[in-house]
């Protein structure tokens, strides 16, 4: 039978009903706006708690076709601007973010009942479990600079959460420290480090103290990240970063005199003017790179 004819025949096989649920589900799957009583449907009336965070509960669920997602419900006492300015963030990258290593955001809730952030669900839960497990079953020193190089790909702006001292929990200090002593050896061995793992942990802390420098500016854009992670460029030696525990009232080094990573990896100062929106220049997440 002629291809074209096949194609008429198998086409015809398909019934108006399929073509109707196959257009219901598409329907359904640009849905991104949810009621409060859809969430309370999705959840089973929140009936499964999958953990808690800084901004709200997360509850398992599942959408009417079955796929499971993670609910979760803004807490009204931290409805501040601080939330809101996260939750709309979030929001606004919905579409624009398909990446294997981004949990997708399928939609939201924004309503007078509740606020809500709906995603996709991962079946192993949060990256934390495993990055502070003591489980030597856990992640070992292959798999974290992978994981960190995935991440580095995921963005394009540097890590800018000025101000924030929620994640320094001093441990990046003490590697500083090390750092500047030349102990990054040493410290890599007392943490029972093995031998061929720690030039790859020596790397990773190189970084790391690039990332945490005081100023925004002075970090490099995670496209250098990305580079000096995966090893094809060399990492020159990172300025002091936290110069505000060191001496009070002390100088921020000034980004444009410190040390040039940039010549030394290959990204000039126009990348930092990149022309966005105000809540884009803040938060865009970017598909930097598909693995
Ligand atoms: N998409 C998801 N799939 C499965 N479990 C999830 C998902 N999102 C969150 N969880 C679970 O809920 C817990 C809390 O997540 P949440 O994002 O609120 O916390 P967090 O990572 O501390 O973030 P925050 O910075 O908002 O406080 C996680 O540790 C994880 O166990």
């Amino acid at each position: 039978m002629p291809r074209a004819i096949l194609n008429v025949v198998q086409l015809r096989s398909i019934d108006a009903s399929t073509v109707e649920s196959f257009l219901q589900g598409l329907a359904k799957e640009r849905q991104v706006r949810f009621t409060a009583q859809e969430l309370c449907s999705f959840t089973n009336n929140y009936s499964k708690v999958l953990g808690s965070g800084g901004f709200g509960i997360v509850y398992e669920g599942e959408f009417p076709d079955a796929v499971k997602i993670a609910v979760k419900v803004l807490k009204r006492s931290t409805l501040d601007e601080r939330a809101k300015t996260q939750f709309m963030a979030e929001v606004s990258t919905i579409g624009r973010t398909n990446h294997i290593n981004l949990v997708r955001l399928y939609g939201f809730c924004y309503d007078r009942l509740m606020i809500s952030l709906v995603y996709e669900y991962m079946e192993n839960g949060s990256l934390d479990r495993y990055l502070f497990s003591d489980d030597p079953q856990g992640i070992d020193w292959n798999k974290l600079p992978q994981i960190a190089l995935g991440t580095a790909r995921v963005g394009r702006r540097r890590n800018a959460r000025v101000g924030s001292t929620d994640s320094l929990d001093w441990f990046p200090k003490f590697v500083w420290d090390e750092y500047e002593k030349d102990k990054l050896a040493t410290m890599t061995l007392s943490h029972g480090i093995e031998e061929n793992d720690r030039e790859k942990v020596q790397r990773m802390a190189m970084v790391a103290l690039w990332c945490v420098q005081d100023s925004p500016e002075a970090r490099p854009p995670m496209s250098s990240v990305v580079k000096m992670l995966e090893g094809g460029v060399e990492i020159m030696p990172p300025p002091k970063p936290f110069h505000y525990l060191f001496s009070i009232g002390g100088n921020v080094p000034n980004p444009r005199t410190c040390n040039t990573i940039d010549n030394s990896i290959g990204y000039g100062s126009n990348s930092y003017k990149e022309p966005t929106t105000p809540i884009m220049s803040k938060y865009e997440i970017e598909i930097a790179s598909l693995l």
